[in-house]
């Protein structure tokens, strides 16, 4: 599969395309809606999470409650767009008009791409950059990323974003059972943290960040259970499916770290205390021992739970002002801004789930073939018989 999105913050809408995926399969918007409601919530949004309330509508790829195999469109409208029609349409502005609407952004924040992308692209207007750059592009990510949950849990694949880490404040409890256990623990906490008491505090230091004119990063993880051994390839270097993870979940806006099970802690470990023991039970095959390799071993699955975590920077958009210069004057000034979130890391989960969705199913469709569900389902019982016969 592969997809394209498009859009800007305050445009009339956002659009996604994926070609791909397999045909048969059942799919309605509201399997994607609840994704995008859980993207919405989470402490420490601004105001702007008050305007949208995000839903999709399909316009091609799905009829009558299943997809046709041809490209799936979704289309998730900007509510915001009514108040910046003028300043964002797309014909040519009248003269009367370019004084009013016009109004160019030249001052860049510090940690955004506004400079940049001005400098790379030529834009004496800064808010050519910033949106195309703003986050609101992952509200169609995580709609994609919904599609792939909803052909990974065709084969009982199933997985959850939560939250670890806000700040300084860590999550104690982290132990969840089963992944229905995870998704409700999760969802219940306000900031999307299996630990009650961690969550409170994650409250109070985002409520700090925000008094003091100050944003906050944190950490988040991805945990997918049910996996078959073997997708992704040891063979060459694209093909490496934890490679690919690392690139997609880089990819969301403000994540500066990734890792994959005991990650970079890994480097500070003797080798005895890393890897997971190979054990074999009867009837269910191969397994590990424990599971600090995060699910993988040479790029592949090994059918343990595969354990992805995403480090997110403070938001750069600060009402507390950092030094910038202003691109037409040359003169630095102190920024001071009209709205922004104070802490997104509840919601990047959700998309840290939905990018790590997405590689996972593409690289079980590369592996299963992927025209149409019946013919998936049959190549994957084949191999899981082979596997367990092995
Ligand atoms: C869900 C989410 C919401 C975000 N909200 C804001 C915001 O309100 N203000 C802001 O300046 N940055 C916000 N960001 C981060 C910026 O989009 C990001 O820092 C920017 O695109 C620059 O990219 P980089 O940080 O990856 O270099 C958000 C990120 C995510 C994932
Ligand atoms: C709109 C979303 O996030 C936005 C991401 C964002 C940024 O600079 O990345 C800036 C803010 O937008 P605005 O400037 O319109 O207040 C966030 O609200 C969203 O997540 O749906």
């Amino acid at each position: 599969m592969r997809f394209l999105t498009a859009g800007e913050s305050h445009g009339p809408e956002l659009t996604a395309v994926i070609e791909g995926v397999p045909s048969q399969l059942p799919l309605t918007e509201e399997d994607i809606n609840i994704h995008l409601a859980r993207r919405q919530k989470g402490y420490g949004r601004g105001r702007r999470m008050q305007i949208e309330k995000d839903r999709v509508r399909f316009t091609s790829g799905v009829r009558h409650g299943k997809t046709t195999g041809a490209p799936i469109t979704m289309i998730v409208e900007n509510k915001d767009w009514k108040h910046w029609d003028k300043i964002m349409g797309a014909a040519p502005l009248e003269e009367d008009e370019e004084k009013e609407v016009k109004r160019q952004i030249t001052r860049p924040r510090p940690g955004h791409a506004d400079l940049n992308g001005a400098i790379k692209y030529r834009h004496r207007d800064m808010r050519n950059v910033l949106e195309r750059s703003s986050a609101r592009e992952t509200t169609v990510r995580v709609a994609v990323g919904a599609v792939a949950q909803v052909i990974l849990k065709q084969f009982n694949i199933e997985l959850c974003g939560h939250v670890l880490e806000i700040g300084n404040v860590k999550s104690v409890e982290h132990s969840f059972g089963t992944i229905t256990e995870l998704k409700e623990k999760s969802e219940a906490s306000e900031v999307r943290c299996l630990d009650a008491d961690a969550s409170e505090k994650m409250k109070h230091a985002i409520d700090d960040a925000k008094k003091n004119g100050d944003s906050i990063g944190g950490i988040v993880e991805v945990v997918a259970v049910n996996l078959p051994v073997g997708l992704g390839s040891h063979v060459h270097y694209d093909k490496k499916l934890d490679a690919k993870i690392a690139q997609s979940v880089m990819s969301i806006n403000a994540f500066k770290g990734v890792e994959i099970g005991v990650g970079f802690e890994a480097a500070r470990m003797l080798g005895s205390q890393v890897h997971d023991e190979i054990i074999y039970e009867e009837g269910k095959g191969f397994l590990r021992r424990t599971n600090r390799l995060g699910g993988f071993e040479g790029g592949m699955t090994n059918a343990m739970p595969v354990v992805v975590r995403g480090a997110m920077k403070p938001i750069p958009t600060l009402y507390k002002p950092l030094q910038s210069v202003d691109i037409d004057t040359k003169e630095p000034f102190s920024a001071s801004i009209e709205r922004s979130d104070s802490c997104a890391v509840p919601a990047a989960a959700v998309v840290c789930e939905a990018a790590v969705a997405w590689e996972l199913a593409n690289a079980f469709l590369d592996k299963f073939g992927s025209d149409t569900l019946e013919d998936i389902t049959d190549h994957f019982n084949l191999y899981q018989e082979k596997v367990r016969n092995f």
